[in-house]
């Protein structure tokens, strides 16, 4: 092992058919650093986040030093007929003691035995990444994970998650279209934006909340 990379992600040009849908991407990630990407619904964000996580490789440019990676959808993802432990256990061969343990962990402690469709939409999120944190990842990559939550349970959502992630020392990329998840999770935010979109930081006096 020879320590953490940067994540680099280069894309010069990302295209669906004859559309241009990202250009001129280069996006460096510090080992342990957490970028958040703001942009308005249809940008791309889910795009750069597909390749970045190695899901998508029709692009023209480059991703090096991710490592193992883990992603977490918009939508949960879930095995839906097995358990909330098996879910954990089958994704990340991990004994069904560790699995308890990260069940704990996203406050879903007894649940191990509930499936899915029996849990929330905001445990299903936890569920999913209690997933993604037991594979320990280098690399964690965040799609909206609060999408269509209440105020409440979004809130809850995200001070755990920026708990988790930060103890878990993984790189991470997060992209959402609410700030308030990108200043409680990142230590930087960029905000995607144009046709085809474009990256740059966060300006204070743009209106850009
Ligand atoms: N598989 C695909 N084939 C064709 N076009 C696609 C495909 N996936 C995405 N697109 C288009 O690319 C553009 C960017 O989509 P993307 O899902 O990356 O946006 P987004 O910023 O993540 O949106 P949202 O916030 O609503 O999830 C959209 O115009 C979308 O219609």
């Amino acid at each position: 092992m020879s320590g953490p990379a940067p994540v680099s992600i280069d894309i010069w040009v990302k295209r669906f058919g004859a559309r241009e849908v990202l250009r001129d991407i280069a996006l460096t990630l510090a080992p342990g650093e957490r970028v958040a990407v703001l942009g308005p619904s249809g940008v791309g964000k889910s795009t750069l986040l597909r390749i970045a996580a190695g899901l998508d490789t029709a692009f023209e440019g480059t991703v090096r030093g991710a490592g193992r990676v883990a992603m977490v959808f918009q939508e949960p993802t879930l095995l839906p007929w097995r358990s909330a432990r098996d879910n954990l256990v089958l994704a990340a061969r991990i004994p069904a003691a560790e699995a308890e343990a990260a069940l704990a962990s996203v406050g879903l402690a007894g649940r191990g035995e509930a499936f899915p469709g029996h849990l929330s939409l905001g445990q299903q999120r936890r569920l999913a990444l209690a997933r993604a944190l037991c594979a320990r990842p280098e690399f964690l990559v965040l799609d909206e994970p609060f999408a269509s939550l209440d105020a409440e349970t979004a809130a809850g959502m995200r001070a755990l998650t920026a708990r988790l992630v930060a103890e878990c020392g993984a790189t991470t990329l997060l992209v959402t279209h609410a700030p308030a998840e990108a200043e409680a999770l990142a230590d930087r935010i960029l905000v995607m934006s144009g046709t085809p979109a474009q990256l740059r930081p966060r300006g204070r006096s743009s209106g850009e909340r």
